[in-house]
């Protein structure tokens, strides 16, 4: 085992600092990247254009950050990235897919340009891009790589070190930021020409040894400390048995720490974000690593003893404390977060660092920007008007608050007293305002028992449903709830916004959109007809618009992917519904046609997923009330007519927890919350749910309990992969069978074909036929054009099975 180099604790440069941020919103407090990006990519703004937007934005971020307080050397962090942080190490690795390879010079070295970066994140016009998928369980979606035995893995150079020396010319010792090699091979998959068998971690050795050649780049431009990100270590959602990943992790620490600290490399902080790390410690100990930051809103203090029963010595290690969440946005307990600062330096011996559990990548930039300019607090006059409630905002933190947040528990209650005590206040005004707790919501909650979660039995509903649509073929055809939305319904909504279109006109515009997609379903022979969601402009904001105990932001944008963003809504108080949501519209659809109408709820799950969530109460707790609001939705349908209803949970497998031992709990509580926003219709009423986005095969049993008639799943682009596996499903199932992802319109032929493959799994009373997902992204000759396919492909196999 190397000798560990200690990093002395005094204010040296080799120290760490006492106070950080492991990672800073990157797109701009005024989405200044997404509209640098965005110009660059529709050709309206040069590379070099570009370079100097991406330059200008690191610049003034590295000097907010400084004059925010992080003055210490290495406390800034430099994470930034053009579209995503795992795409940078793919860069720096040059480990381009085959299928770009004509993109790059295999003899040079030099570092890969934009038009390969932006080639590999939004594909070509021969070629798709990378996958992207979810970065743990945030919303964040990342680049996924691809790596086979021959994929090229060695150092091209790294935008890091042009990072540390840019912030070297602005007078900060910056801290670059790299998600480290052992996450970066988890979270890969294996290319496409790989062999069965070949795990992209089989090549770790190569990884690492170019991850040492870019540590030494790093220290040559004078970076003191470079931070690893291993997420990866506190997740056992990998094929990799644990005992492999802590293997390979001693070896990648091992040989990085193995080079001296000075020229050869800067000393090695590695951040364990978004969950416990338990046992996972005891490789980077091993290592001999000088830093690790701990996750402590998630995960907890290290044990004093191994699982072996060895003491686990940590006095070879600085210990950062990440006791600001940095995943959500409420102000941090002051008080709790010093006494666990001080409870994990009595476990470490020693004194500890402070920062926050995970990147503040899923946070907005500023309550500030929340606040309306009469506050005078530095209040924006171009955002419009503030549209959360000014008492709420004053219990949230963002990104800059929370950096205050990290230096007041860093200087501790006495030295940063008033700190302390505006915390104290705000924390007792959030604990006592109205609306947090709504004793009525909780005197229901409290009421409910087995009954409020279960329906009667499916043969009992399978009948009564079948005599009620009496009306629906075989392999019934529906969509998942959208249609386009075009510019015009955009233009409505902004001119709604701006008060330049009423109410009533508004509504009007929606309506006469409602009776174009129930026209086109009806001349298209669509079985189960949709409304299309025209007055969504998001399937969770719409609802948290509408529900007591939400609110909204006008300035709260958090990156999603590359340019995009996302405005989530803020949970804040317990939720009730003051009057219908989807109702009008719905019954206005049934109104205009005689075939059955379905009506469109986004799940309790997906609801919570998408927004940012309380901290003072259970998720299952939260998700009740969320469920039994949307129940009564539901009845208020059933009531009305409308005898089918779709409860959409494409976020049931996103919330699913990292650690295994966490699955039951979870699994329990959202498939509860979905009962009980379902379960209290009749028999013959018809519950549909869809979901999408993931890979379900791990919560297949949770979906099966949801007990919903009827689920439709994305299934297209793996070609129904997942259906053998749903073999033993009783009830209704609509594997995708368009993927909507592109514009691409299916053939009638692939379309039968992969109706056929569906039906080697499941029976052809249970087969519904539909895409994988809604409409809203797709423009509407597509749209005609592959619903008239898929209407035909239904009838086509129709006829066969009889
Ligand atoms: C991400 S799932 C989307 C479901 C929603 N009903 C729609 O059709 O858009
Ligand atoms: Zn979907």
């Amino acid at each position: 085992m190397p000798s560990p180099t200690a990093p002395s604790t005094s204010p040296d440069a080799a120290a760490l600092p006492r106070a950080t941020v492991l990672g800073y919103p990157r797109i701009g407090r005024d989405r200044e990247l997404k509209r640098a990006l965005e110009s660059h990519w529709a050709g309206r703004t040069s590379a070099a254009d570009l370079a100097e937007a991406a330059t200008a934005l690191r610049a003034a971020t590295v000097t907010r950050l400084r004059d925010l307080g992080l003055t210490e050397p290495s406390s800034v962090p430099l994470d930034f990235a053009h579209y995503d942080q795992v795409l940078d190490v793919t860069l720096a690795l040059g480990a381009v897919p085959e299928r770009f390879a004509g993109l790059v010079d295999p003899a040079a070295s030099t570092p890969l340009g934009t038009d390969v970066e932006f080639a590999l994140a939004r594909g070509t016009a021969e070629q798709p891009p990378l996958e992207m998928t979810k970065w743990f369980d945030s919303n964040y979606h990342y680049l996924v790589p691809e790596i086979g035995p021959l994929t090229p893995l060695a150092y091209r150079g790294s935008s890091r070190v042009a990072h540390v020396r840019e912030a070297a010319g602005l007078g900060v010792v910056g801290r670059p930021v790299l998600v480290g090699p052992v996450t970066y091979l988890l979270l890969a998959k294996a290319s496409a020409d790989a062999p069965a068998g070949f795990r992209p971690l089989d090549r770790l050795d190569e990884v690492v040894a170019a991850y040492a050649l870019l540590l030494a780049d790093l220290a040559a431009a004078g970076a003191a400390w470079v931070q690893l990100d291993e997420p990866a270590l506190v997740s056992d959602l990998w094929e990799v048995p644990r005992e492999e990943v802590t293997a390979a992790t001693e070896r990648a620490y091992a040989a990085l720490t193995s080079a001296a600290v000075g020229e050869a490399r800067p000393r090695i902080l590695v951040a364990a974000p978004y969950g416990r790390l338990g046992c996972a410690i005891d490789p980077l100990l091993a290592a001999g690593v000088e830093a690790i930051a701990l996750d402590l809103v998630r995960g907890e203090l290290p044990a004093p003893t191994a699982p072996d029963g060895t003491t686990r010595d940590l006095s070879g290690v600085t210990l950062l404390a990440g006791v600001v969440d940095g995943h959500n946005v409420w102000r941090t307990d002051l008080d709790a977060a010093a006494a666990t600062v001080a409870a994990l330096a009595g476990v470490a011996g020693g004194p500890v660092g402070v920062t926050t559990s995970t990147s503040l990548l899923h946070v907005p930039h500023t309550v500030a920007d929340e606040l309306d300019d009469a506050s005078g607090d530095a209040g924006r006059s171009d955002l419009g008007p503030a549209t959360l409630p000014a008492r709420v905002a004053g219990w949230l933190a963002f990104a800059d608050e929370k950096i205050g947040e990290v230096l007041a528990v860093a200087a501790g209650p006495e030295a940063a007293a008033a700190a302390f005590e505006t915390n104290r206040a705000a924390l007792a005004d959030r604990a006592t305002a109205p609306g947090v707790v709504d004793p009525a919501v909780r005197a229901r909650a409290a009421e409910l028992s087995a009954d409020s979660f279960s329906r009667g039995p499916y043969a009992q509903r399978r009948a009564a449903q079948e005599a009620a649509l009496a009306g629906l073929p075989t392999l019934p055809t529906t969509t998942i709830g959208s249609f386009p939305q075009t510019p015009e319904l955009r233009l409505a909504r902004a001119a709604l916004r701006r008060g330049e279109l009423d109410a009533a006109a508004y509504a009007d515009a929606m309506r006469a959109e409602v009776g174009r997609v129930i026209a086109l379903q009806e001349e298209l022979g669509l079985d189960v007809l949709v409304h299309g969601e025209p007055e969504r402009n998001d399937m969770v904001q719409y609802f948290a618009e509408l529900l007591d105990g939400f609110a909204v932001t006008r300035n709260g944008w958090v990156q999603s992917y590359g340019s995009r963003c996302t405005r989530p809504s803020i949970l804040w108080g317990d939720v009730s519904r003051p009057e219908p949501m989807t109702l009008a519209w719905a019954t206005y659809a049934a109104s205009l046609t005689d075939k059955p109408v379905k009506g469109m709820l986004t799940g309790p799950v997906t609801i919570l997923a998408w927004s940012f969530v309380r901290d003072d109460l259970p998720l299952g707790e939260t998700a009740n009330q969320v469920a039994l609001a949307l129940r009564d939705e539901v009845a208020d349908l059933e009531a009305a007519g409308i005898g089918v209803v779709q409860v959409d949970e494409p976020a049931l497998r996103e919330l699913l927890p990292l650690r295994s031992a966490d699955h039951e709990a979870y699994l329990d509580w959202s498939v509860g919350s979905f009962r009980l926003a379902t379960s209290g219709v009749r028999p013959e009423t018809q519950i549909h749910t869809h979901l999408c986005y993931s890979e379900f095969e791990l919560i297949l049993p949770a979906i099966d309990a949801l007990d919903a008639d009827v689920t439709s799943i994305e299934a297209a682009r793996s070609r129904m992969e997942l259906l053998p596996a749903a073999a033993g499903f009783e009830r209704g199932i609509g594997p995708g069978v368009w993927d909507i992802h592109s514009p691409r319109v299916p053939s009638v032929e692939e379309l039968v074909e992969l109706l056929g493959l569906a039906l080697d799994s499941v029976g052809e009373r249970q087969l519904w036929v539909n895409p994988d997902c809604g409409l809203k992204t797709r423009g509407y000759a597509e749209t005609r054009a592959s619903l008239e396919n898929l209407v035909e492909a239904a009838r086509t196999v129709r006829s066969r099975v009889g």
